[in-house]
């Protein structure tokens, strides 16, 4: 029964705020990953199931409401990773936030600049919203500060944790060696090697912005949406870090706006020259270097 404006007492404004900061609490968690799509699936299948009842389609709302109690168990199943990381970051202590974005944006710019310019390949996966606890679980657990030398370390051919992807959280890498997920190999990637398939793979799932440099090619990329970036030099790197991560925290429904043509498909682009100078290195020095690459093209 409704209540009339005049006796809402205090404990049901507490309720309405309590309930309105968990559905934005909820919004939070899934906004940005697959399960945003499922929410709205399911905000459609709600409603047509309501307007059936009030319509008195008996048929068909009994029908949906059937479905919509075995449909809720599937979902458990089909999104264990999602709640599972949605508790993990409900408990995670928070202090991790605060963080000097822009010193380690350009660490993380120099570094990849670094391990492009000597061909080391590299996948270097940034947290944002979703957590990526599990995959940082399938590696070695870390703690450090991010910098130019502890990454090149870590990608360092022969070195024990060269292989697979590095999580970094605010301004701790937090695991090394991990198994991201694969893109599955047919569509617009198939042609791409594992590295840059698992960086696509990881971006779909989860909100992620997603760094690789090319061994074969010394290119850097970003991976964010399940889409691949074109090459980038360092300018383009630190401008793409700034916005995604380190500034207005954009969606990947908003990739649009970051740049007009972000992700080219595989067709065979224009020539174009990459200049890659070494952050302190004056131009022209033996430290700069120049690379030719084809937008969009696997070698
Ligand atoms: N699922 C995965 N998760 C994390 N890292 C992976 C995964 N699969 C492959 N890698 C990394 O990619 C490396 C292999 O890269 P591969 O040459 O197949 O890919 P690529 O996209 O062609 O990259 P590159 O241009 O650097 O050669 C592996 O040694 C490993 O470090």
């Amino acid at each position: 029964m409704l209540t009339p404006i005049g006796q809402i007492t205090f404990q049901d404004v507490l309720d309405i705020a309590l309930v309105t900061f968990l559905i934005y609490q909820g919004y939070l968690l899934v906004a940005g990953t697959r399960a945003f799509n499922v929410v709205r699936g399911i905000l459609v299948f709600a409603t047509v199931w309501g307007a059936a009842q009030l319509l008195g389609l008996t048929t068909l709302s009994t029908l949906l409401g059937r479905a919509g109690t075995v449909g809720l168990f599937a979902l458990v199943v089909l999104f264990q990773p999602e709640l599972r990381a949605a508790l993990e970051r409900v408990g995670r202590p928070r202090g991790r936030e605060g963080t000097d974005g822009s010193a380690v944006l350009q660490t993380l710019a120099r570094a990849m600049e670094r391990l492009a310019e000597r061909k080391t390949g590299a996948l270097i996966a940034i947290e944002r919203k979703t957590p990526l606890g599990e995959y940082a679980a399938t590696g070695v657990t870390l703690d450090a500060v991010v910098s130019v030398p502890f990454l090149e370390a870590l990608f360092a051919r022969n070195a024990p944790l060269h292989d697979g992807g590095v999580i970094i959280q605010g301004s701790r890498v937090v695991a090394a060696g991990c198994l991201f997920p694969l893109q599955s190999s047919d569509g617009t990637y198939r042609r791409y090697g594992t590295r840059h398939r698992a960086a696509i793979g990881l971006s779909e799932l989860t909100d992620a912005v997603v760094l690789v440099v090319s061994e074969e090619r010394g290119s850097m990329r970003v991976a964010l949406g399940g889409k691949l970036g074109p090459d980038l030099n360092g300018a383009e790197l630190r401008e793409q870090l700034r916005r995604l991560v380190y500034e207005a925290q954009i969606g990947t429904d908003d990739l649009d706006a970051v740049d007009p043509e972000p992700f080219p498909t595989l067709e065979r682009g224009p020539e174009r020259a990459v200049e890659r100078p070494a952050a302190d290195a004056p131009e022209g020095t033996p430290g700069a270097t120049k690379a030719t690459v084809h937008a969009g093209e696997r070698p």
